[in-house]
């Protein structure tokens, strides 16, 4: 929730990022809101990591990004944080020789001052005990993060964000590498996070996105090419024809594999791909 008690959001508006001369990510759009859970898909290079790294300034962006009427474009990305906005990475970035609780203590010290940050465990405050229940992670707080599961590192990397109050949550492949019961239970945090936070989840697990996703925004080629429910974008022709057309990105048994999770006809990618067979 915003300071004024409206809903959080994050507006972008006529994003490009060019490397050099590479337009990666070509005007794009797009708003979310607290109270949603969006997805944002596409193929390989579509640019979805890209719009994520400019919102927090780790690639040049043009145009506007708005957070509850912060402009980011042209912040540097500390700056950025202290408006309330946090990502995840694809690897889990948390010190692994720490304690999840030391990790937590730290995340939650770039709000305090220096003088304060070494805390014993008598003075844990209710706010990390809080995220640690949230989390799940509660039985593990004394233990070092270089031991914890793919999951749980993931989750720790969400819990550090949320005792920093972010109140935009940009996760980049959270369900890559882990098991279905913890596919499960990120899918019960983030529905639960994505009632007071703006939550962007960029996914290739088509299972995950059909079973949590509330809205999804496809990208492809830099560009939005569709955005609605998961039932509106499967019946997107574009979005058919790109999914169909995936082959020259992936093995033609990936291609199969996500069509079909996203409910077309996987033959239908046997007939696209063997047109590319250079990929193949
Ligand atoms: N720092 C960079 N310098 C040059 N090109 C880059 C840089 N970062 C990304 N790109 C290019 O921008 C395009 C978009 O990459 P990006 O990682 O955003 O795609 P993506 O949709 O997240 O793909 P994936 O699902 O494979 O992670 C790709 O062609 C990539 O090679």
């Amino acid at each position: 929730m915003s300071r004024d008690h409206r809903p959080s959001y994050l507006e972008i508006r006529d994003l490009r990022v060019v490397f050099d001369k590479f337009v990666a990510v070509d005007g794009v759009d797009l708003r979310v809101e607290q109270g949603d859970l969006r997805f944002l898909i596409g193929p390989n290079g579509a640019g979805k990591t890209t719009t994520i790294d400019a919102v927090t300034a780790l690639a040049p962006a043009q145009g506007s990004i708005n957070h509850n009427g912060h402009e980011l474009v042209g912040r540097k990305t500390h700056k950025i944080v202290r408006y309330g906005v946090g990502r995840t990475f694809q690897t889990a970035s948390v010190f692994e020789d720490l304690t999840v609780l030391q990790n937590l203590d730290i995340a939650a010290g770039l709000r305090r001052r220096p003088r304060d940050m070494v805390r014993t465990r008598q003075e844990v405050s209710p706010r990390i005990l809080e995220v640690m229940e949230t989390t799940g992670l509660s039985r593990h707080q004394e233990t070092k993060a270089g031991v914890l599961s793919h999951g749980q590192k993931q989750w720790l990397e969400i819990g550090m964000l949320m005792v920093q109050d972010a109140t935009v949550l940009l996760l980049d492949e959270p369900v890559a590498g882990m098991s279905q019961g913890e596919r499960d239970a990120t899918g019960e945090l983030l529905t639960k996070l994505a009632a007071d936070h703006v939550v962007v989840v960029v996914e290739h697990d088509m299972e995950f996105l059909r079973k949590y996703a509330q809205s999804v925004t496809v990208m492809a080629a830099g560009k939005v090419i569709a955005e609605g429910t998961v039932a509106q974008v499967q019946a997107d022709s574009t979005v058919q024809e790109i999914y169909l057309g995936t082959a020259g990105t992936k093995s033609l048994e990936e291609a199969k594999v996500e069509a079909e999770l996203l409910g077309l006809d996987p033959e239908a990618v046997a007939v696209s791909g063997s047109t590319q067979s250079k990929e193949n």
